[in-house]
């Protein structure tokens, strides 16, 4: 049993589900709750009994309306713990999100800006709640995100629109946000739950491993050697649980020569 502060983190038949959990600060986040969030988010990678992910904020006002303001300070954004470092902060938990080879839901509840909005850019589908709005706000606030908040962004509406969401901080309806590619579906916030719920059983009945390659290919051509990694150690993972890779083991447990001769295909 894992205990935080910030976060909500529930598993259950199959899906772990991580809220940010502070609704009096629209769900904005503090270096504790990004801390908490990678462990969360850590757990539900090595867990087999998760097949899928739901990232949501608590309450009914917001996802995630990116870092608290109240606390930032020049390092980053300080609160019960000091400051993590900006690039070590946000970065890991997108980092996670894209890399965990599973499906990541964002349960989109309610507002979702600047850091939040990058979260729920990140993950592999969006299911937004009709009362949501999406946007970013880095610009108005001294801030910006120069990596998966701008790249992923761009590759979901495109180069002018990606642009015209940062350099203007406009706020987006819901409805807005799934004509633009930004999320994959809407439902009135009372079908919130039951929808992802159907999203999320849908997945769990295909094949993990279809499904975690196919997560990695996605990122492979933009990720450079990175998702280069990815792609090929999804692919090492599998070869480790066949014979001809016990073969290599095996041989140099009991001291003797591998014999690969019946593996040549
Ligand atoms: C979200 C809003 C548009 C809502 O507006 P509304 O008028 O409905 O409500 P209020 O403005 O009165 O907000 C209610 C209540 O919540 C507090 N609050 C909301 N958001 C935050 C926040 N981010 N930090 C702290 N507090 C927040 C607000 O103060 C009110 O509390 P009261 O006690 O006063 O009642 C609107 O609230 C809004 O625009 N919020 C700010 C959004 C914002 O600027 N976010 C930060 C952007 S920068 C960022 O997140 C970020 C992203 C990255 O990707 C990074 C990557 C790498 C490094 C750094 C990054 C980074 O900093």
């Amino acid at each position: 049993m894992m205990n935080f502060e910030e976060i909500i983190y529930e598993k259950k038949n199959g899906i772990a589900r991580v809220a940010i959990n502070r609704p009096q600060k629209f769900n904005a986040c503090t270096s504790l709750t990004l801390l908490e969030l990678n462990q969360a988010l850590t757990d539900a990678w090595v867990d087999n009994s998760v097949g899928v992910v739901v990232f949501t904020g608590a309450g009914e006002k917001a996802f995630c309306t990116g870092g608290d303001q109240s606390i930032r300070e020049a390092g980053g954004y300080a609160g019960t713990i000091a400051a993590l470092p900006v690039e070590v902060g946000w970065q890991t938990v997108s980092n996670l999100i894209r890399t965990i080879p599973k499906p990541v839901i964002a349960r989109v509840n309610g507002y979702a800006i600047g850091g939040g909005h990058v979260f729920q850019v990140v993950c592999d589908l969006s299911i937004a709640a009709e009362s949501a709005k999406l946007g970013q706000a880095g610009p108005k606030v001294g801030s910006f995100d120069p990596g998966y908040g701008t790249g992923d962004l761009v590759r979901c509406v495109g180069l002018k629109k990606a642009k015209e969401i940062w350099y203007m901080c406009r706020l987006y309806t819901a409805r807005e946000a799934l004509d633009m590619g930004l999320v994959n579906a809407v439902v009135p916030f009372e079908k919130l739950d039951e929808e992802v719920d159907k999203w999320c059983a849908e997945l769990l009945e295909k094949s993990p491993t279809a499904l975690k390659m196919l997560k990695y290919a996605f990122h492979a051509e933009t990720d450079g050697v990175a998702g280069i990694t990815h792609l090929g150690v999804g692919g090492l993972s599998m070869f480790y649980g066949t014979e001809e890779s016990m073969e290599g083991r095996n041989a140099f447990m009991e001291k003797r020569k591998p014999d690969y001769d019946k593996y040549r295909k």
